[in-house]
């Protein structure tokens, strides 16, 4: 059964005292969850430790936004699969837009960090997804099945998630149709191993799109960035209808 998880993906914003904010107002605001919906915030790992504490017996889960293929050694800035279990992190995001594009990360990197993940039993979220330059070359296929393959070589499909992210999306208030999305993530389902591997929308996701998105019969979640950092539009996100 494909599993239904709405992930906030905070990036690099909220310091320890405003990640506690947050939670205060999100909790307050957040509906009964049903038993098939995860519900998960990918925050700075400075404020993963705190957030741990402050979610512990909560049903909402914790994410990293990146993992290191190494368990340890001489990587500077880097962060390990080991580091984030023990804090109780339980999905990490790996090859964001990004990262791939101003952290260098290519397909072979990000099938190393995949496997990270799921050798310490971490879900990693896999982001793909086209640039508008590619969209409007009717490229977008070729792209995301071009990352799917090199992404995901010897890859356990039982332990995933997917998440399309189409990157003139992100951040731009241009929501991908959701016709459109649903469509994508049909063709992206086509290529899996794995028909019950959970693929969420990402960009530009917002209380007042989030209905029509998920009752795409494709889709099985989102991955929210800016409207994941408000406690009220992130828990109407949550409590889509
Ligand atoms: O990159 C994203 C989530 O990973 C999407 O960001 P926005 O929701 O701000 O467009």
């Amino acid at each position: 059964m494909r599993k239904k998880i709405i992930a906030g993906n905070w990036k690099m914003f909220k310091t320890q005292a405003e990640a506690q904010e947050f939670l205060q107002g999100f909790m307050t605001e957040l509906d009964e969850t049903p038993d098939d919906l995860d519900t998960v915030l990918c925050v700075p790992f400075t404020t993963l430790w705190v957030m741990s504490k402050s979610l512990h017996g909560s049903r909402i889960k914790l994410g990293a936004q990146n993992i290191h293929w190494e368990d340890s050694g001489a990587y500077t800035g880097e962060i390990s699969g080991p580091m984030l279990v023990e804090i109780g992190v339980r999905y990490a995001i790996v090859g964001h837009s990004e990262r791939r594009e101003y952290f260098g990360e290519t397909d072979e990197t990000v099938n190393r960090r995949l496997k990270a993940a799921q050798r310490h039993g971490l879900t990693p979220i896999l982001c793909v997804g086209e640039t508008k330059q590619q969209r409007d070359a009717g490229e977008t296929e070729a792209h995301i099945f071009s990352q799917l393959e090199g992404d995901l070589v010897d890859i356990d499909q039982k332990n995933l998630v997917i998440a399309y992210e189409p990157i003139w999306a992100i951040g731009t208030g241009e929501t991908c149709e959701a016709e459109e999305a649903n469509r994508v993530i049909g063709l992206i389902r086509s290529k899996l191993k794995n028909p019950d591997v959970s693929i969420q929308y990402g960009g530009s996701v917002k209380p007042d799109n989030i209905d029509e998105i998920m009752a795409q019969p494709e889709i099985d979640g989102a991955l929210v960035g800016g409207a994941s950092l408000k406690p009220e539009s992130f828990a109407r996100i949550v409590n889509y209808q």
